[in-house]
């Protein structure tokens, strides 16, 4: 719905932006006239997303693990000398792995700590210091995960999350002397690419688990990339530290999704 010049001139990083719903995000900017950088860690599969994505527009891919402190400087780097300026970071990179905390190793929980929570604070604050704070103006938008009520079977991203959700509320007031907006937005159960690394016994909970969303379906990567433009966009100019649920109401359902009771069946 938005006018296909809203992001004209404007400069977009999407992190993770291969593949899902980074894809989709990528996709819906260029539409909508931006100039868009994808980054992710699969160098092959980066490039094959941007050739795809270039139907749309102007694309640049950038291979940066953002758990990598020096990647993200480098990725900085060629945006300043490319485009001399970044107007939205859409921070979309993540994932985890289903497991009962009692399960979770440190290892496995440091991956998908720095992974969630440190690789995105690292992503913001370098973008922040190369281009928002000087320009004084930015938008940021976290991707999240909806943790409402916590997240049973993936403990270490809930807490990832929810730090990402407060971090984002902290930075919205530090920051708005800057004239930078930053918003999370959490999609709940979304029909994409990243649906397919749960192994099988989950994916054959998914039909059971729709019951359960009050809006008896899982989301589409669309549903998520139209909250991220929104949000983007001079339409939501005064919206800033909020966190917009993309769920069907998920997060107000009562009845536990059943991943904790799933991974449970598993083990027993
Ligand atoms: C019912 C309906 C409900 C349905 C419920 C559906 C949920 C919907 C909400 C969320 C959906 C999504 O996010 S969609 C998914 C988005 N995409 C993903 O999650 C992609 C997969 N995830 C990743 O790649 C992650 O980034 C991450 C797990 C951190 C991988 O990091 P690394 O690259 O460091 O990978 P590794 O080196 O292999 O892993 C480091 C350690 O992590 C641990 N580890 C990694 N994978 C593991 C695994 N599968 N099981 C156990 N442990 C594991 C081990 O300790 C590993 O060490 P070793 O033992 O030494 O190997
Ligand atoms: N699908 C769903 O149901 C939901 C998804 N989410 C979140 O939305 C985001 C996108 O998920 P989705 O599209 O579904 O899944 P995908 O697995 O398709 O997307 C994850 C993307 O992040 C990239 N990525 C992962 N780790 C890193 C890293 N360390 N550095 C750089 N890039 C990285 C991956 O590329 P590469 O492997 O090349 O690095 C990939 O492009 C994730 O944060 C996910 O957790 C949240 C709620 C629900």
């Amino acid at each position: 719905m938005l006018r296909s010049d809203t992001f004209n001139a404007k400069i977009v990083l999407v992190t993770g932006g291969r593949s899902g719903i980074g894809f989709q995000i990528a996709k819906d900017f260029l539409q909508l006239g931006a100039k868009v950088i994808i980054c992710s860690r699969k160098e092959e599969q980066l490039q094959k997303a941007a050739e795809e994505l270039s139907n749309f527009g102007e694309v640049t891919h950038q291979a940066c693990d953002i758990r990598k402190t020096e990647e993200i400087q480098q990725l900085a780097k060629m945006i300043k000398e490319k485009y001399g300026r970044l107007d939205i970071l859409i921070n979309n990179a993540g994932g985890q792995f289903p497991a009962l905390a009692e399960y979770i190793n440190d290892k496995g929980w440091n991956a998908v700590i720095n992974n969630n929570l440190n690789g995105t604070f690292s992503m913001i604050r370098e973008m922040a210091n190369t281009f928002f704070i000087p320009q004084k103006s930015g938008v940021i938008i976290n991707i999240i995960v909806d943790v409402f009520r916590g997240f049973p079977g993936m403990a270490h991203t809930g807490a990832a999350r929810a730090g990402v959700e407060n971090l984002t509320k902290t930075l919205a007031m530090e920051w708005s002397d800057f004239n930078i907006r930053i918003n999370c937005v959490a999609p709940g159960i979304i029909e994409s690419s990243g649906l397919d690394t749960y192994p099988k016994q989950i994916q054959d909970m998914f039909e059971e688990a729709q019951k359960a969303i009050p809006l008896k379906r899982f989301g589409k990567v669309e549903d998520v990339s139209n909250a991220v433009t929104f949000l983007s966009s001079p339409m939501a100019e005064y919206i800033t530290g909020i966190s917009l649920y993309v769920d069907g109401a998920q997060h107000l359902n009562f009845d536990k999704m059943g991943l904790a009771n799933v991974l449970k069946s598993f083990i027993s």
